[in-house]
């Protein structure tokens, strides 16, 4: 019996749902695994369906397709090549799982099933999923895998089943969503699972964008003495082998040389762009069209899309109004030449001009005010959904999660579009990742290197320019303030009392609660969009529309 083993960590972008594409991508990089020399092939999550797969796993069409799916891999491998664990949704009597089969030698070797179900922020497992009961190891080729499905780790109770039922190594498959920080997260919690069971772990990711949430790949392997022996890369496929020699101390996985840690801003961006070009293309877009306005929010939106689709793409509109300034338009034209994306002007006076007379009659005797201005809004939105539905590029909307927070947008006007890069980020980091993104070019952007926007874009003060001299501060308090106010109010749940006694002044504290609260019916009509913190609107925070509790407030 052999004392070495060669498992190949395949951290691929799988589609969900699409079956014979996942089928195939796993096909190929079986291929190209043996040609590395593996004796097993690990992939992600539920790598045959895709995940998170929602109630598309309520279908029995779609599990039976999956399941057909498994057998047909489980055949491949009576060719000699290497074993194959892979993910899928498994019905077993009345009992739907989501499961891990271990392939080899021509049939399914072994089945293990999630036995964490994760329910809370972005996951629903339980609304879709039997829980499986925790198993001994999977034997393979002589070795015994302690075979886990990503939640069952960040637990202790899986891995001590497996370790105490002879299992030499923790042997993960992921789907763990990409947030702020997350990485380091995942490897002080892994060392926990190292420390506690005296095992090896791997942690194996999928690296893809699905509608909201994005896997940035990062797969490792942590050795029993806890040193990090792998480091696959970060937002990028990859089929990495990993060596392991049977010692006197256990199982060991042969030290790699490890990659330089990405920054922040970096994996942030290419969250984005990653989020952003998987929408896109899964959803068979022949690109994106946006109102370009001179702002920061448009310009690195247009930044993010150019980068990750390609300059030529990006649509860019201004859409000019008498309260366009002459810098606006300025910066407009100068972001678009920087980021080699076709640029074009439609002014919207002729269409303000055209409401205010068909409304003068029914809104006759009424001054101007914000009605007025959301029509300007609404203007634009309808001649981009215009292009939109005439050439077929997706509306890309801009709106960032400060705005979205307190309800500065305007429904159907800027609010429309399909996806969003910002709808998770605040302000502030708008103008830190545009400063990022001048002093660097991304991993993976299909623009020409260089500089995305004029400086003067990320300098001056942001405005609407939905009337004469508007400045965003005029409605709004100063976005380090409000931002600030928010993080506590939504990432950190805390109460007005709890984030005054942090400093902040109470009127304004309030005035922001209440304008988170009654912006709810906005962003439940917003459009989707990446998520990047650990509370991102949509699926990770669900509030009431009808909701009173604002006015217990004083
Ligand atoms: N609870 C509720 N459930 C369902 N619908 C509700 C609702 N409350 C109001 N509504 C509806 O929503 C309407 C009000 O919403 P909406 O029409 O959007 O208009 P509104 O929120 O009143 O105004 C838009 C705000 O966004 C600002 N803005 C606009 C455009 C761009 C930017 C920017 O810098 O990015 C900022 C603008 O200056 C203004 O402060 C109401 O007239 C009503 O029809
Ligand atoms: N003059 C314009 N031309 C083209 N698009 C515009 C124009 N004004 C606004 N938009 C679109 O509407 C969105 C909301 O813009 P607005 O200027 O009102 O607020 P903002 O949040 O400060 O955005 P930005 O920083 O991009 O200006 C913009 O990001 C842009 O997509
Ligand atoms: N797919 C899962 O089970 C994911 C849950 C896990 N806690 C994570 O965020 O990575």
């Amino acid at each position: 019996m052999s004392d070495t083993l060669n498992i190949a960590i395949a951290q691929i972008n799988l589609h969900l749902g699409a079956i014979e594409e996942n089928l195939a991508k796993i096909r190929a990089v079986r291929v190209e695994a043996a040609r590395l020399g593996a004796d097993l092939v690990v992939t992600p999550e539920l790598s045959i369906a895709g995940y998170p797969p929602e109630d598309l796993v309520l279908k029995p069409a779609f599990v039976a397709a999956c399941e057909a799916a498994a057998e047909e891999l489980a055949k491949d491998t009576a060719d000699g090549g290497p074993g194959l664990i892979v993910g899928l949704p498994w019905r077993d009597g009345d009992k739907l799982y989501n499961a891990a089969f271990l392939l080899d030698g021509g049939r399914i070797v072994a089945r293990r099933c999630k036995v964490e179900l994760p329910n809370y922020g972005v996951f629903d497992e339980k609304r879709v999923f039997n829980p499986g009961l925790p198993a001994g190891p999977v034997p393979f080729r002589g070795f015994r895998l302690g075979l886990m499905i990503c939640e069952d780790w960040w637990l202790p109770h899986v891995a001590e089943t497996l370790a105490e039922t002879g299992a030499e190594m923790l042997l993960s498959i992921n789907g763990s969503p990409f947030e702020d920080g997350k990485q380091s997260v995942r490897v002080t919690l892994a060392v926990e699972r190292v420390v506690e069971t005296e095992l090896p772990y791997v942690f194996a990711a999928q690296v893809c964008g699905q509608d909201e949430v994005v896997f940035d790949g990062a797969s490792f392997v942590l050795n029993a003495d806890r040193t990090l022996a792998v480091q696959m890369p970060y937002f990028e496929e990859a089929v990495t082998l990993t060596n392991w020699t049977r010692t006197g101390a256990g199982l060991v996985c042969a030290k790699q040389p490890l990659p330089p840690e990405p920054g922040r801003f970096e994996l942030i961006y290419q969250a984005m762009m990653w989020g952003l070009r998987d929408y896109v293309n899964k959803n068979g877009f022949p690109g994106v069209v946006l109102g370009l306005s001179g702002g920061i929010d448009s310009a690195i939106s247009a930044a993010v899309a150019a980068d990750a689709l390609g300059p030529e793409r990006v649509r860019a509109v201004m859409l000019p109004s008498p309260y366009t300034s002459a810098h606006s338009l300025e910066d407009a034209a100068a972001c678009a030449d920087m980021l080699g994306i076709p640029y074009e002007t439609i002014p919207i006076s002729g269409a303000m001009d055209a409401f205010t007379a068909a409304l003068a009659p029914a809104f006759a005797g009424k001054s101007p005010d914000i009605t007025e201005e959301n029509i300007q809004s609404r203007a634009r939105g309808l001649i981009l959904m215009a292009i939109s539905n005439k050439f077929g590029p997706m509306l890309l909307t801009t709106g960032n999660k400060s705005e979205m927070s307190v309800g500065y947008a305007t429904l159907y006007g800027d609010m429309c579009g399909g996806y969003s890069v910002l709808k998770d980020i605040y302000k502030t980091t708008v103008f830190e990742i545009s400063h990022w993104r001048n002093a660097n070019h991304p991993k993976g952007a299909l623009t020409k290197a260089g500089p995305a926007m004029p400086e003067r874009i990320i300098t001056k003060p942001p405005s609407a320019e939905l009337r004469e001299n508007q400045t965003d501060q005029d409605s709004l308090p100063p976005y380090e303030v409000l931002d600030a106010i928010l993080e506590h109010l939504i990432e950190g749940e805390r109460s007005a009392d709890e984030i005054v006694a942090q400093g902040f002044d109470r009127p304004t504290v309030l005035r922001v609660i209440k304008l988170l609260d009654r912006a709810e019916y906005k962003r439940r009509q917003a459009p989707p969009g990446v998520k990047i913190t650990a509370k991102a609107f949509g699926r990770d925070r669900r509030y009431p529309l009808t909701n009173g509790f604002t006015n217990l407030i004083k």
